[in-house]
């Protein structure tokens, strides 16, 4: 349809890595016909009208997600009561499935492993309502305190815990391995430099402290050994009473396996080519920035040479993938964020992996090389195939997507579902 023809001028080079990466740029001719999504914040449901009329808009029900609306594209809700009122917020509806995949249950003990800034993290906590507990982990501190400020203007935070680490070797178990390391009272009364409850006017000498532990963390190369730091915890995190040596305690793998998290999210880093409004931002910063940022994505500040020499050396015994070399890095993060994060779940969770890229060796390759690594691991019951922990997701039979070129895993769209490209897979941990 001529209306729905993008303006926007797709240059050469990224034109030839959407053709080796398989992705049909058709998707980008999408822009003016896909959505917008936003997700009401339980208990906004009765304000409805009052919304529509402050964003000047009608709110279309998304029929196959709870909670979800669709607005036109053009409508900005950022400035409008009901956002800053916190009763919406903007989540496409894609990154909403992702969370759906985790069929989270009351009382689920949740790692968000690549959480910032947010969205997806606020939508767990909000399923889960007083139940349970979330643990957000990003690398980057400044995307985090983002994701902070998301959720104190949600009221979301009693039950999460925020921590600057790298996913990769993240290793804090929930809080209900703390508490049931707490044996009796008298230890409760033994404990000193216990966390109080948190505020953001942290007294003097501790904003010193961390400020002078932060200088020392960046002018040093980063060491596994360092503690992962604690920026935010709500009142019902389960942290406030833990002492310090109580919350970097780490689990043997029988413990992981009985105490580990339920649900996992590994909504990885990637070179973000299924989100059309990304790419679209290139209008502006420049076409020749998608060279650094897209085809040969670096995003150097977030991963440390001496991490990309570890990544590269850890997996060395895995043959080329067949991908371009600008997306191998991306792969190597991504497989260990995946490994890490299942390495964290107990017998019987569920993990789900996601990416808004839309090509092949950050998403398919991953899950083969994540399942054959399983496998050889022996991480796998005798009896089972290597894809016997990749698992069905139930809710997607509704959903407007795309299988994955491994059965199993869902590719959305622009152009299939309107809504941004996204891909899900999910994993269950089964016991060995
Ligand atoms: C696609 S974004 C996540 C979006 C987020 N889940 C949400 O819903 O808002 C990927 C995130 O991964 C983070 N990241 C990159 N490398 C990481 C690592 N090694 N460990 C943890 N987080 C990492 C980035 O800082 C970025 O915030």
């Amino acid at each position: 349809m001529e209306e729905e023809t993008s303006k926007l001028p797709l240059p050469d080079d990224f034109l030839d890595f959407l053709q080796t990466n398989g992705i049909d740029p058709l998707i980008y001719t999408a822009i003016e016909s896909t959505p917008r999504y936003i997700r009401l914040k339980p208990g906004s449901e009765a304000y409805l009208e009052e919304i529509e009329a402050e964003i000047k808009c009608r709110l279309q029900k998304v029929n196959w997600l709870p909670g979800f609306y669709s607005l036109p594209p053009h409508i900005q809700i950022a400035n409008s009561k009901p956002y800053k009122e916190g009763k919406i917020y903007g989540i496409d509806a894609a990154s909403g499935a992702a969370v759906m995949a985790l069929d989270i249950s009351v009382g689920d003990h949740v790692l968000d492993l690549c959480c910032a800034p947010g969205a997806k993290l606020c939508m767990i906590s909000d399923l889960l309502g007083d139940s349970g507990s979330v643990t957000g982990v990003d690398v980057a501190r400044h995307r985090l305190a983002a994701c902070r400020t998301m959720l104190q203007k949600y009221v979301l935070g009693d039950a999460c815990r925020l921590f600057v680490a790298d996913g990769t070797t993240f290793s804090l178990m929930p809080v209900r391995y703390h508490l049931d390391s707490i044996s009796c009272e008298f230890a409760l009364e033994e404990k000193k430099d216990t966390f109080r409850e948190w505020t953001s006017r942290r007294p003097w000498k501790e904003r010193k402290r961390a400020a002078r532990a932060r200088e020392n963390a960046a002018s040093r190369l980063v060491s596994e050994t360092d503690h992962p730091e604690l920026i935010f915890y709500g009142k019902a995190s389960g942290v406030v009473g833990l002492s310090k040596d109580e919350l970097y305690q780490t689990a043997s793998s029988s413990e992981v396996s009985s105490s580990g998290y339920d649900k996992v999210l590994v909504d990885a880093e990637c070179t973000h080519d299924g989100s059309i409004r990304h790419i679209q931002k290139f209008e502006h910063w420049g076409w020749e920035t998608l060279n650094g940022r897209v085809l040969n994505a670096e995003r150097s500040d977030n991963l440390t040479a001496l991490q990309v020499i570890d990544l590269l050396f850890h997996y060395l015994r895995f043959p080329f993938i067949g991908a371009e070399a600008s997306t191998f890095k991306h792969f190597l993060l991504q497989l260990k964020l995946l490994i890490n994060g299942f390495r964290l779940l107990r017998v019987g969770g569920s993990l789900v992996y996601s990416t808004c890229s839309l090509t092949v060796s950050q998403n398919e390759n991953v899950v083969e090389w994540f399942l054959k690594e399983n496998s050889s691991a022996g991480r796998c019951p005798m009896d089972a195939t290597v894809y016997d922990s990749l698992q069905e997701i139930d809710a997607a039979k509704d959903w407007p997507c795309k299988s994955g070129r491994i059965p199993k895993t869902l590719r959305f769209d622009p152009v299939t579902s309107k809504t941004s490209g996204l891909f899900v897979a999910k994993f269950t941990k089964l016991a060995v």
